[in-house]
């Protein structure tokens, strides 16, 4: 009785998935991503918010964001606090400008209801349908590269260097190692079709690690800790300061970008577009990351937006919102299992993003590589993102060298007004706003 339920709410069968693959499919994700619930709180904290309560707002923020996007939006996509998006709040808005965390939760607020006026008035939609289709490839393709930077520099494989910026890290550390192994186990997994390939990756680098004492089991279960000194601390008329405006704008213009090119890149790697390569109901979809960007401000915790995590849950068959909701599940349960969480090391979920990464780059294949004003904008694109270390910056430069090329190549007939729009819209931005 209660199988059919689920069976019709999430219409498993018309998507080619059955419960069993979608659970297997949200574990997967949740633990590609589960790294967020550590990371968030101590990046945060930094601009005076306190840990604990930064960790409980993690957990329900994406919590919310994962059963609305799940049971309403049916879409196999989680949510959580956005990486970047946490650095820009501590660094930029707080260290940087000088506000109050409260203010800049107030920001966080304003930009994800205005997301929703968006969203509402189908501006967004607009948006998002005029993107042209290389910018598309070259999005999807980037925000692999992104990840694959994330991965890197959370295992050390790539460091800082003064001179060249960016470098190889030592390879004889325990941390590269277990991320090299843990990325090669889960392609060659993959490549064998072995289900919950990427799960067993992580699982298997966590325990060899411990074993080897390169990480320490914390434990199993502890009560959440009290939410109280974040849990409405928003200030909302801090936030509604003149000079916020360009705080306000910079949260709502990474975040509509930031999902907007995730929700192309994961739904283009799961099969879930329709035949004119449009998301069905993107609407509801934004509105899940909205409504929980929201209900995070008031939580404790930067804007919540779709992870492109969720790919490797879709990889593993996930298909329909089932998916979403076992990770929003995953969510609340690990407010009470925070040690065990815990005990998943960054190096072990960077082989998974490294995977990852890799399925996401091979849209590049798809570019028009023979047509020079299609390729540059792909390039230009996909390797912004990994260098500006922003997935709203590699859409900003994608546009503008897309519309300049274009029209300078008198391909007038390959822009439409939208592309046209953003891409002055943006030129602005990056001219004068950063
Ligand atoms: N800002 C972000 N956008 C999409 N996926 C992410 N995963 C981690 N941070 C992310």
């Amino acid at each position: 009785m209660q199988k059919s339920l689920i069976e019709r709410h999430f219409k498993l069968a018309e998507h080619g998935t059955n419960a069993k693959t979608e659970i297997i499919a949200g574990i997967t994700t949740f633990l590609t991503m589960a790294y967020i619930i550590f990371v968030n709180p101590s990046i945060l904290s930094e601009s005076g918010m306190d840990y604990g309560a930064v960790f409980v707002a993690t957990c329900l923020a994406s919590a919310v964001g994962c059963l609305i996007m799940g049971l309403w939006a049916n879409y196999p996509i989680a949510l959580a606090p956005g990486m970047g998006l946490n650095a820009f709040f501590t660094y930029g808005v707080v260290m940087g400008m000088g506000y109050s965390w409260e203010a800049a939760l107030g920001a966080v607020f304003l930009s994800g209801f205005t997301f929703f006026l968006l969203s509402v008035f189908r501006i967004r939609e607009w948006i998002i349908n005029s993107i042209p289709m290389s910018l598309r490839l070259g999005i999807a393709a980037g925000i692999g590269l992104f990840l694959a930077m994330i991965a890197l520099q959370n295992s050390g494989i790539v460091v800082a260097n003064e001179a060249t910026y960016v470098a190889l890290g030592d390879l004889s550390e325990p941390a590269a190692l277990y991320a090299l192994l843990g990325f090669f186990v889960i392609t060659a997994l993959a490549h064998l079709r072995v289900t919950g390939a990427v799960m067993i990756g992580i699982l298997g680098i966590t325990a060899l690690s411990m074993l080897l004492g390169h990480n320490e089991f914390g434990g199993i279960v502890s009560m959440p800790p009290s939410i109280a000194p974040t849990l409405m601390q928003l200030d909302l008329a801090g936030a509604l300061d003149v000079a916020m405006l360009s705080v306000v704008f910079a949260f709502l213009f990474v975040d509509l970008f930031d999902t907007s090119g995730t929700l192309i890149g994961v739904a283009h790697r799961g099969g879930l577009l329709d035949k004119d390569g449009k998301l069905p109901r993107i609407g509801r979809a934004m509105m899940a990351d909205s409504g929980a960007s929201m209900a995070g401000a008031a939580l404790g915790t930067s804007t919540t937006t779709s992870y492109i995590e969720s790919t490797a849950g879709i990889i593993s068959g996930g298909r329909t919102g089932l998916t979403a909701v076992v990770v929003g599940v995953l969510f609340l349960i690990s407010l009470f299992f925070s040690p065990l969480a815990g005990s998943i090391p960054a190096f072990a979920t960077a082989g998974a993003l490294l995977y990852v990464a890799v399925l996401m780059a091979g849209s590049l294949a798809h570019a028009d590589w023979n047509d020079a004003t299609e390729a540059a904008p792909v390039l230009i694109a996909a390797l912004a993102m990994p260098l500006t270390f922003s997935i709203a910056e590699g859409i900003a430069l994608g546009f503008v060298s897309y519309a300049a090329i274009k029209a300078l190549s008198g391909r007038f007939r390959d822009l439409n007004p939208a592309v046209v729009v953003l891409a002055l819209v943006f030129s602005a931005k990056l001219l004068f706003l950063d």
